[in-house]
């Protein structure tokens, strides 16, 4: 679905994506993974275009690798930030309208997520952090994306509420492909298919997931934790 074919990314002096080639499958999820700063945001960031890159980046076959981040938003790249990005001080209900773009394909959002059509009313600023995701994914999917970019969705909440969120990916995975960067290997093994793994902006493995996770060792070298 995407294929990234020697991408680089150079910011202010620094080399932070480095001749990265893989590929998106159009189903499933997709983990993107390394350790604190290997440069897995960056890489969603240079498929977006929100930093300057070099080299090939297809959707479904189509180069993207020289359009502005708007109008590879509109060929339906969906992006949900770290920091989810949705807007406290607004409700549900105002959150999507806000992502509307043609068609809003409530039917979508709503059949996969009832709790953002019995929550329309509540300030966003109220939820959980499993629901905010529910959110900003839903934003996501209401625009029609063919494929969404996830960023480490799981940062900084409880246990309870990661598997919650494992629970919307994996709903949404059914339907539109996901590739996740994700810190929580557990996670990881529950939800993705293949994996690639980046180090100082290069990738050092790609493969299928459960084969990575299996191997404790190889695992640690390449992560530096265990499951
Ligand atoms: N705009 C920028 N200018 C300069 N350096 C940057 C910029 N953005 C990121 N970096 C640096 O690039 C490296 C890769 O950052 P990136 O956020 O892509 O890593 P990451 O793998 O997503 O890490 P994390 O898990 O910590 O979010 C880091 O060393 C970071 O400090």
């Amino acid at each position: 679905m995407i294929e990234l074919s020697h991408v680089d990314v150079h910011i202010g002096g620094s080399h932070l994506v480095r001749d990265v080639s893989f590929t998106v499958p159009s189903t499933g999820v997709t983990a993107l993974l390394g350790r604190n700063g290997a440069g897995k945001t960056t890489t969603l960031r240079a498929i977006l275009g929100l930093v300057p890159r070099t080299g090939s980046i297809t959707l479904d076959g189509f180069d993207i690798s020289r359009l502005p981040t708007h109008a590879i938003v509109r060929r339906g790249v969906g992006y949900v930030p770290e920091d989810r990005g949705v807007f406290a001080g607004l409700t549900v209900a105002e959150n999507l309208r806000l992502a509307e773009r043609g068609v809003p394909r409530y039917d979508v959002v709503h059949e996969i997520f009832p709790e953002l059509a019995t929550r329309a009313g509540q300030r966003a600023g109220t939820l959980s952090g499993g629901q905010q995701q529910m959110l900003a994914i839903g934003r996501c999917l209401l625009a029609g994306n063919r494929i969404l970019l996830v960023d480490e969705p799981t940062k900084g909440l409880a246990p309870r509420i990661v598997s919650e969120v494992a629970q919307v990916l994996e709903r949404v995975a059914a339907t539109v492909p996901i590739l996740l960067v994700e810190q929580n290997l557990p996670l990881v093994a529950r939800l993705a298919g293949p994996a690639v793994v980046i180090e100082q902006g290069r990738v050092v493995h790609s493969g299928p997931t459960a084969e990575l996770l299996a191997d404790a060792g190889r695992t640690r070298a390449l992560l530096g934790v265990g499951r």
